[in-house]
């Protein structure tokens, strides 16, 4: 718990502090006003139901002859009016104090929520292809909030409970010391003997819960997403079904939290009342000293119900806390220890880019090398690619060819800065990656098998990333122009207002692709990467897309992989991988010189 309590005070700084502890007097303060309403309820009615009271009881004799009262009734409507400002300030004052407690609260939930976002985005690309979406997206949405109003809210209302029943037992000791310690006694050694038994199970139901939450994600996730083929397979009942199961844990898991949320005031209750019966039984058959043994009666009641919400609520909250700690070694987990140790790790994870246009970009002038690279996936025995060699000079086109698996798309991603090499290095204009990653990625352009499109406007999805009001129109129909897609989107009638649906679905498989190649475009990269990206057109348009690339050659370099032969006919470097290996270099043009000798090739260059 010290551990906790030590990480929660870490997630804050020195002013956020401030305001918590701003938060917490406020709190005492609500707590005190509310006491002082309910106290003030009694001695009222006492007056309104005996005024001879104001004559026998020395403070309100001394208050009625101070202040000059004239008679019993105007001293009862001045008493009146006395309450309902008490009550009118304490409901006011309780208000803008809530609105205060969830503004900071809340403030501060948004700040993390953010913070994990942002360190789940600058993550190395391999911590993506080992984590669940589903996980990320619970981490973000529903553990964060867990964080803030299950365990930071629940223990400052905590301490606030606990000052507040402090404050009643000393003033419940003060007047009757017996009953009161009796009575205490009696709830603590009840309350002991809840967290005996719940203890363990709530902090194991908090751990549930989190499956359940990351398990009903995913398969609304997969179900939604694949939405097409689970139509077209007619599976709708097998992701309906594997969701209700999650659904039917969760309901389960809430039932069993809510109901444990009345078991203390249950629990204490049924005590009392039997102990309150007990005696009354005693006391009838013994038939004596009824009076004396009434009193006592009264008493011990009235600490009894004093306390009692208190104690419940008391209960409640660590109850809650208890629950959502799991939530908040999660989150502390990927906010801290994960993101430190990939900030420490050189290249592609260690910080958020800044906006491309804050850098100075210099274009590719020499060239990219790869130098004996190899590279092992998270976890698997066998490496994806084994001691490659190359360079691509700036200004050339070089294709990536070899079977599937044989490692094309690792190449590209190393290339990309997204993984990093086990072993050997990549050397951009002789200088490596590891020092210029931002650099390098304001000036390549990556054009993928599967473009992702935002359910956004063709020119939002074509400026990717930009703020709608800094968007270059002009650069937009340009880019569209040269992916061949600019007279289609002329002739819509919103033109680059269209919406594009959820990923495209609004368009053609081949118009999304052009999309992504003229988003790809749009920062005028001098590096263009293409995996696959015109296998989805016809040939018809792949010929013309490869024609508008072809037209690039020279100004930029341009790394393809593809399938089809017709798609880098026209390439100056043609290298053929296979199982992780580079076994064959074809120059087509160019320079042989250019090329790094010898390279670690199995084949001979033609
Ligand atoms: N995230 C991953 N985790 C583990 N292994 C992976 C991962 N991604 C790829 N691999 C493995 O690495 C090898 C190379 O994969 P890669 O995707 O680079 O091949 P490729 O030549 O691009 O294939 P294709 O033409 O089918 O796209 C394959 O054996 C593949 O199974």
């Amino acid at each position: 718990m010290k551990d906790v309590i030590r990480k929660l005070y870490g997630l804050f700084d020195k002013r956020e502090k401030r305001k918590l502890g701003f938060i917490l007097v406020m709190m005492l303060f609500a707590a005190f006003f509310e006491v002082l309403g309910i106290g003030l309820i009694v001695p009222f009615i006492s007056v309104a139901t005996k005024p001879n009271l104001i004559q026998d009881n020395s403070v309100l004799s001394y208050l009625y002859e101070t202040l000059q009262f004239t008679s019993t009734t105007a001293f009862l409507i001045c008493s009146v009016v006395l309450l309902l400002a008490v009550f009118v300030i304490k409901n006011v004052y309780i208000l803008w104090y809530q609105h205060r407690q969830y503004k900071v609260i809340l403030d501060q939930q948004v700040k993390l929520s953010q913070s994990l976002f942002r360190t789940y985005l600058t993550k190395p690309y391999v911590f993506h292809l080992q984590r669940n979406t589903a996980v990320l997206l619970r981490n973000i949405n529903v553990e964060v909030p867990k964080v803030f109003q299950g365990v930071i809210l629940s223990a400052l209302q905590l301490i606030a409970e606990i000052v507040v029943m402090i404050c009643i037992f000393s003033l419940l000791l003060a007047i009757e010391p017996i009953a009161t310690l009796i009575v205490s006694g009696l709830m603590a050694a009840c309350v002991a003997l809840f967290f005996a038994l719940f203890n363990k199970k709530i902090g194991n139901r908090g751990r549930e819960q989190q499956n359940i939450n990351r398990e009903m994600i995913k398969w609304t996730n997969q179900g939604l997403g694949a939405s097409k083929e689970v139509k077209v397979s007619g599976k709708e009942h097998f992701f309906v079904e594997a969701y209700r199961k999650h659904s039917v844990r969760n309901a389960n898991n809430t039932r069993y939290m809510k109901v444990l949320d009345h078991v203390p005031r249950l629990y204490i209750e049924t005590l009392l009342v039997t102990l309150v019966l007990v005696m009354l039984l005693v006391i009838m058959l013994q038939k004596t000293g009824v009076e004396g043994m009434m009193s006592t009666m009264a008493l011990f009641s009235l600490a009894a119900f004093r306390l009692m919400p208190s104690i419940n609520r008391i209960v409640g909250l660590v109850t809650t806390i208890k629950y959502n700690i799991p939530a908040f070694s999660v989150v502390y987990e990927d906010l801290s220890v994960v993101s430190g140790r990939a900030s420490r790790r050189r290249g592609s994870g260690r910080q958020m880019s800044a906006p491309p246009s804050s850098y100075r970009v210099e274009p590719l002038k020499r060239s990219i090398e790869l130098s004996n690279v190899s590279f092992r996936y998270p976890e698997q025995a066998e490496v994806a690619l084994s001691d490659i060699s190359l360079s691509i000079p700036a200004g050339k086109s070089a294709a990536i060819i070899g079977e599937s698996g044989s490692g094309k798309s690792t190449l590209v991603d190393i290339m990309l800065g997204l993984l990093e090499p086990e072993q050997g290095r990549v050397i951009v204009d002789g200088v490596s990656l590891n020092y210029r990653m931002d650099e390098w990625r304001s000036q390549i352009g990556y054009i993928p098998q599967f473009i992702y499109l935002t359910d956004d406007t063709i020119r939002a999805n074509v400026a990717f990333g930009v703020a709608e009001n800094d968007i270059d129109d002009a650069k937009v129909w340009h880019c569209l122009e040269q992916a061949q897609l600019k007279s289609y989107v002329a002739s819509l009638p919103d033109a680059l207002e269209t919406e594009v649906g959820e990923r495209g679905v609004r368009l053609s498989g081949g118009q999304r692709q052009r999309i992504g190649i003229a988003r790809a475009l749009y920062h005028n990269p001098s590096v263009l990467f293409m995996d696959e990206a015109t296998s989805a057109l016809d040939n018809e348009t792949e010929q013309e897309v490869m024609n508008a690339v072809e037209a690039l050659k020279g100004d930029k370099t341009i790394i393809i992989i593809a399938h089809r032969l017709s798609t880098i006919a026209g390439c100056d470097i043609v290298y053929v991988m296979n199982k992780g290996k580079l076994v064959d270099v074809q120059i087509k043009s160019g320079k042989a010189e250019e090329q790094p000798r010898p390279l670690a090739v199995a084949g001979s260059p033609s």
